[in-house]
């Protein structure tokens, strides 16, 4: 079994923790937190052990009936690997104390690149994570777009893509974030830094992406047009886009033409969390004019998408399993993962 311990137990690494110890080849030896909160209670309903960094505040935790198994330095040494999911930019004050421990670690999206130096998407470049001490699951968006890119690129070859990304302005949970009444250009300046990220893996595709952030909590949303190389038919893109075990296709029967209809969509499916964890490509958006214009709407769930991808990581840097597509079915049946549509 490998022994995974998350650093940092918030809406991505306590995801993560519940998909790690869903599956057969792994199991959670700990999760971190700084403060008593909600999720500290969910952990300790987990099973989870609680590690803290500041031992300083174990009183409080106690007093707040909570179990603390120790300091988090006790649980990384204890991990093979360490998934971080602290908030973006501590993952980086972080990986010193993995470098001297000698532990692998695998940082998010918030973090940049150089952090690990090396940007990790299951379907893509699963097989180039073998081995390494560190990695990096790229952002929600990012990861949405690398999944639809490389499926379309292996079927039709990419000339280049334009994508504009409509961010959803903070998770549910977060009550101090805004906007409540704007339409923010974020970053007003383009491109944005999607497109970038993307060539963190995908180095040769030509990208240019646009982003603002609008008053919902639900999902991103992202309007994608791809020129391809091949010539193709609506048909064609579609049957690529369904043969994805990451990408779900949200029919015209169901009548779901919004983030809030496919969110309730997935609480009614009984997924955990109502937690969407593929791409959601709205069938009737899917359009091919021109020979060789792909044109898609596809709805993100920035708290799930990359959930699957850590999983993935874990396996491809601790070389267990070799097949990407072998990691992936794995993944995906111990998730209960399979794409909608
Ligand atoms: N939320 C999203 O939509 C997505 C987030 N990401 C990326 O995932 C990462 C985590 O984000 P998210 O889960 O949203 O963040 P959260 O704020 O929800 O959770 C962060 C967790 O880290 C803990 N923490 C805070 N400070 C420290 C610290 N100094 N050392 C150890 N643990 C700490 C927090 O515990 P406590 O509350 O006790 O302080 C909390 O449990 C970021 O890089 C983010 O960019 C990627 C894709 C989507
Ligand atoms: O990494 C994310 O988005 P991004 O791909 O737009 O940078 C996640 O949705 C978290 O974004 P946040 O920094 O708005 O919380």
């Amino acid at each position: 079994m490998i022994k995974v311990a998350i650093n940092g137990y918030g809406t991505i690494g306590k995801r993560v923790a519940d998909a790690v110890a869903a599956q057969p080849d792994m199991e959670i030896i700990g999760v971190s937190k700084t403060s008593v909160s909600a999720e500290a209670y969910i952990a300790k309903e987990r099973g989870y052990p609680l590690y803290i960094a500041d031992l300083g505040r174990k009183p409080a935790f106690e007093k707040a009936g909570l179990e603390v198994a120790g300091d988090v330095e006790t649980m990384l040494k204890a991990a093979d690997i360490i998934v971080d999911a602290t908030p973006g930019g501590v993952g980086e004050k972080n990986r010193p104390v993995y470098e001297k421990l000698g532990k692998k670690a695998i940082f998010q999206g918030g973090e940049e690149h150089e952090v690990a130096g090396f940007s990790f998407n299951a379907h893509a470049n699963y097989k180039e994570a073998m081995g390494r001490q560190f990695a990096r699951v790229v952002s929600c968006n990012t990861t949405g777009l690398v999944r639809l890119i490389t499926a379309m690129d292996r079927a039709f070859g990419v000339e280049r893509v334009r994508a504009v990304m409509i961010r959803r302005a903070a998770d549910p949970d977060d009550i101090q974030r805004g906007p409540v009444d704007a339409i923010v250009l974020n970053p007003v300046t383009i491109p944005s830094h999607h497109g970038p990220d993307v060539q963190t893996i995908l180095p040769s595709v030509n990208i240019v992406t646009l982003a603002m952030i609008v008053p919902t909590t639900l999902m991103h949303m992202h309007s994608v047009q791809i020129d391809l190389k091949r010539e193709t038919t609506r048909e064609e893109a579609l049957k690529v886009l369904e043969n994805h075990s990451r990408i779900g296709i949200v029919r015209k029967a169901t009548g779901i033409k919004s983030n809030a209809q496919l969110r309730e969509y997935t609480q009614d499916l009984g997924r955990p969390r109502t937690d969407l964890w593929e791409n959601g490509v709205f069938e009737e958006s899917v359009a091919v004019l021109n020979g060789r214009e792909f044109y898609c709407f596809q709805a993100i769930h920035q708290e799930a998408d990359v959930v699957p991808e850590n999983v993935d990581c874990i396996r491809a840097m601790m070389g267990t399993v070799k097949d990407p597509e072998e990691s992936i079915r794995t993944t995906n049946k111990a998730l209960g993962l399979v794409a909608i549509g």
